[in-house]
């Protein structure tokens, strides 16, 4: 923690955040056991306690699907009044939270003071937009937040343009967006939660609605929730190609264990390794390329560069060894290769660290040993544009911008080759997603992996255990 702590006064936090960082953090508040439905509650109390004192013959609640719509029912609850039109209907809403609280809604509605409706499109509320041209009244958008993909919709689009002609025509139409403002609606205010979002534009408040600083902080199913999915649609390889060089007459086993644990979740691994390692192979699934010799050296470097480029991510170091020959190999092959590499074990030992530029394109997965020969200071952070796994009981994942601790594993990971299969797992993942959440989601699942083997076998598990278990992480926070 003592390194954590350093990194944390050195690593700026961010003022404004992406509406995925948000939904990351929100996910792994959730992690950390504040319940959705909770800051759900807060969310809407807090949309309320600014709509309260805004004088109005009529409050509409526009609601979308998603929790942010969720929201708008909560405000809707406290205000105990209002029009709340549900955009869908209440099966469509998607979740638990958002759900229960539209069922309150119905329930309060019995009561006539709330009137809810479920519509298809804008023809269902054209004569309530129509009785609003001449009416004071507020609109409350909570039709989507920060799950926002892609262009906006129909309905919404129809909506947030009608919203738009409105407001030209009647100027006691005050427009209150919760999180962010729909597409390209211009509100009067915009009530965000926790932090302002990159896409908040115009009048902006931003309320705390009880979501730990922690959340930022901790790497938990929210990092694995952003992961790119897969497209159910895709052709071979287009999930990814990872390249796995290392092996030597001393190790041969790791860069099998990395590229086991890259195959989970990429589409095709290669091997690149010296004769006494591939000779040894028998695992089908591998494309395997072989140089002759027992260490891969400065003179491999072409042939290297040559099968590297037909792959996303190079995985560097895995049983290499160190001595001069694998250390000229690595850095004559850093210094020529400008594509992404997971720098790992024996990789991270020989490097030069005084000719090598921390760029972007590089995770190093040291522990702390490994660590101590990267001579980072840390007081010139903002130079480390590279991700950092520094791997320990908690692991620390940082880069210049970024900085976040995995607390998943347990001491039956000190498993001879559970780094090999970390290295082979981030490679994957790095293949078809950013840096920082490559490096934080490998080492939540590895560790993850880890936590399942210790409920199930205790201690007496192993690297290729814990690859089997990978699948089983993914499919939980899928
Ligand atoms: N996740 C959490 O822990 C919390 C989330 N909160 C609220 O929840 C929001 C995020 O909720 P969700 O992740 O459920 O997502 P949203 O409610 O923001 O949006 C998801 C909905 O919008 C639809 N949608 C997405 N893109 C669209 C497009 N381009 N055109 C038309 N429809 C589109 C989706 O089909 C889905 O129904 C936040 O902005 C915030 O308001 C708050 O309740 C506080 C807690
Ligand atoms: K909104």
């Amino acid at each position: 923690m003592e390194i954590f702590n350093i990194l944390k006064e050195k690593i700026k936090e961010k003022d404004v955040i992406t509406p995925k960082e948000m939904a990351i953090i929100d996910d792994n508040a959730e992690y950390l056991g504040v319940q959705k439905i909770l800051l759900m509650e807060n969310a809407g109390k807090a949309v309320y306690d600014k709509i309260k004192n805004i004088e109005a013959e009529e409050y509409i609640f526009l609601c979308g699907t998603g929790n942010n719509g969720g929201d708008g029912f909560v405000a809707a609850r406290h205000l105990g009044r209002g029009i709340v039109i549900l955009i869908g209907k209440e099966s469509e809403i998607k979740t638990y939270e958002a759900r229960e609280n539209f069922k309150i809604l119905k329930n309060l509605a019995e009561f006539g003071n709330i009137k809810i409706m479920e519509i298809r499109g804008f023809d269902d509320i054209e004569d309530i937009f129509e009785s609003l041209k001449e009416k004071k009244a507020v609109i409350v958008d909570a039709m989507i937040g920060t799950g926002i993909k892609g262009e906006l919709r129909e309905p919404y689009r129809t909506i947030v343009n009608k919203i738009k002609e409105l407001k030209k025509i009647n100027k006691n139409i005050f427009v209150v967006s919760v999180d962010v403002e729909t597409g390209n609606l211009e509100s009067d205010l915009t009530i965000t939660f926790h932090k302002r979002k990159t896409i908040n534009k115009g009048n902006v408040i931003v309320e705390k609605i009880g979501i730990p600083k922690e959340a930022e902080y901790i790497v938990g199913w929210g990092d694995l929730k952003a992961l790119k999915k897969r497209d159910k649609n895709s052709h071979k390889g287009q999930n990814g190609k990872v390249l796995i060089i290392g092996g030597s007459k001393d190790f041969f086993g790791a860069p099998i264990l990395a590229g086991l644990a890259a195959l989970k979740v990429v589409d095709l691994v290669g091997i690149l390794s010296v004769n006494c390692v591939i000779d040894k192979l028998n695992h089908p699934e591998f494309i395997m390329y072989k140089v002759e010799d027992n260490y891969l050296s400065a003179q491999h470097v072409d042939y290297a560069l040559n099968i590297a480029k037909k792959y996303d991510v190079v995985v560097l170091g895995s049983g290499l060894s160190n001595n001069n020959k694998t250390k000229s190999f690595v850095n004559e092959f850093l210094s020529k290769y400008d594509k992404k590499v997971i720098i790992d074990a024996d990789a991270i030992k020989v490097i030069d660290y005084d000719n090598i530029e921390f760029s972007e394109s590089y995770i190093f997965t040291p522990h702390k040993k490994e660590f101590e020969y990267m001579k980072i200071d840390l007081n010139n952070i903002e130079k480390v544009k590279s991700t950092i796994v520094l791997k320990g009981k908690y692991d620390i994942i940082f880069n210049s911008n970024n900085l976040k601790i995995n607390k998943t594993g347990n001491a039956g990971m000190t498993v001879g080759g559970s780094g090999d299969v970390l290295a082979g797992l981030i490679g994957g993942l790095f293949a078809t997603n950013e840096p920082f959440i490559s490096a934080c989601c490998g080492a939540f699942i590895n560790g993850y992996a880890g936590d399942l083997l210790l409920k199930e076998k205790g201690y007496y598990y192993t690297a290729l255990d814990l690859i089997e278990k990978i699948p089983n992480v993914l499919k939980l926070f899928e």
